[in-house]
């Protein structure tokens, strides 16, 4: 869990990076009473798809603080929902796909209902993403340069000139060389590694004070994963930028992450501090999660993989939405959600085997 102890130190730092990317105004308003409010509040977050009555909801009453230098994971597998969450925050959901219901608060401005021209001036500059494919993210017909600067003039008002210099400068921090060339190339140039790079050089030009990744090393081989994952940790550190790194591969999370939110079917199903949730998971879909990471120990054996697969919107019923695939589940869970149950600072469930209320229930059963 070197994460963990990387995240330790971070906070005093944070005054400082409040000031370099806010120009230590807006850094003020999101510190209440002296404690640091998280940088982003996703509360009770619903985002639906469909019209009218045939509408259904992708996300249910999603919670995830993220605080300042913080690094989080949202982990779970495919169509649980973690890119529609990643997209609501910067505001890019899909044609047919809204907000219904909750909010999302970043340094206290709610930016569901920030004007359109409000929030593309955010975006980029103070939130910005990174996607598992570059190709699709990345101009094809505009050199790497031409994307720098555009980017960079746009939300830091340099001059071009300028705006070149702080491009390649950006291409050397993610550990390309030969700058001056590169910044004349296009896209299809590059391997896959480097597109990625290039990527994170874009998206981290303007210093955001939040970096969504949504999947950034999936579509590379391992050895490229973890350069630039640790290159994503660097600019943690060194900027004390808050990054919520997705991801289906909860080994990668582990690694990574101080906070960890694990999503099904639309809901955070558990979240806690990392080393809690491998110590102690309590959700039975975080369980299998664990059970599924391949580890040196399972060598020879198979690898374990929950039953079933995530329900489609349309399949999700009134119940626990794990409780097809769930062993432990009883009429009460198919028939009712249960709500999120805060166990511990920081760790919260939704299961209606864990909290106060399950443990009473089972000492009736024993008494
Ligand atoms: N444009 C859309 N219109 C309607 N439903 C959608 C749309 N995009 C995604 N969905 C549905 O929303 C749910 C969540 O999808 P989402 O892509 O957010 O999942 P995910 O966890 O990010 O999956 P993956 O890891 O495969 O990207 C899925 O049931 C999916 O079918």
């Amino acid at each position: 869990m070197e994460q963990i102890h990387l995240l330790t130190g971070r906070n005093h730092r944070k005054a400082e990076a409040g000031q370099r990317n806010n120009g230590g105004q807006e850094g003020q308003n999101w510190q209440k009473d002296g404690n640091q409010a998280p940088l982003l509040e996703i509360e009770n977050l619903y985002v639906g798809v469909g019209k009218g009555r045939e509408i259904r909801n992708v996300l249910e009453g999603v919670t995830l603080p993220i605080a300042q230098g913080e690094i989080v994971g949202l982990v779970g597998e495919s169509g649980c929902g973690k890119s529609m969450a990643s997209l609501a925050i910067l505001g890019l959901l899909p044609r047919g796909a809204r907000i219904t219901g909750g909010s999302i608060r970043y340094q206290g401005r709610e930016l569901h209902s920030l004007p359109k021209d409000e929030m593309r001036k955010l975006r980029g500059k103070e939130l910005s993403m990174i996607f598992q494919d570059p190709m699709t993210s990345l101009n094809p017909v505009l050199t790497i340069g031409e994307q720098l600067v555009e980017m960079i003039t746009l939300h830091l008002g340099i001059k071009r000139r300028e705006a070149l210099e702080h491009a390649a400068e950006m291409l050397g921090k993610v550990g390309l060389s030969r700058a001056g060339m590169l910044l004349r190339e296009y896209p299809h140039q590059l391997s896959g590694g480097m597109r990625q790079r290039v990527m994170i050089a874009i998206a981290l030009s303007c210093s955001p004070n939040l970096l969504i990744a949504d999947e950034p090393t999936t579509a590379l081989d391992v050895s490229i994963q973890a350069q630039i994952l640790d290159l994503m940790a660097d600019f943690n550190r060194t900027d004390n930028t808050s990054i919520l790194l997705v991801s289906h591969d909860l080994g990668v999370i582990a690694e990574r992450c101080g906070k960890v939110a694990v999503m099904y079917a639309g809901q955070i199903v558990e979240m806690a501090a990392t080393d809690r949730l491998f110590r102690s998971p309590q959700h039975p879909y975080t369980r299998g999660l664990i059970d599924s990471i391949p580890s040196p120990d399972k060598k020879g054996r198979p690898l374990y993989s929950i039953p079933g697969r995530v329900p489609g919107i349309a399949e999700r019923g009134a119940g626990c939405h794990f409780a097809g695939r769930c062993p432990y589940a009883d009429e009460r869970c198919r028939l009712s959600a249960p709500p999120p149950v805060r166990l511990d600072e920081g760790h919260t469930v939704r299961c209606w085997a864990v909290g106060a209320e399950a443990e009473e229930r089972r000492e009736l059963a024993h008494a």
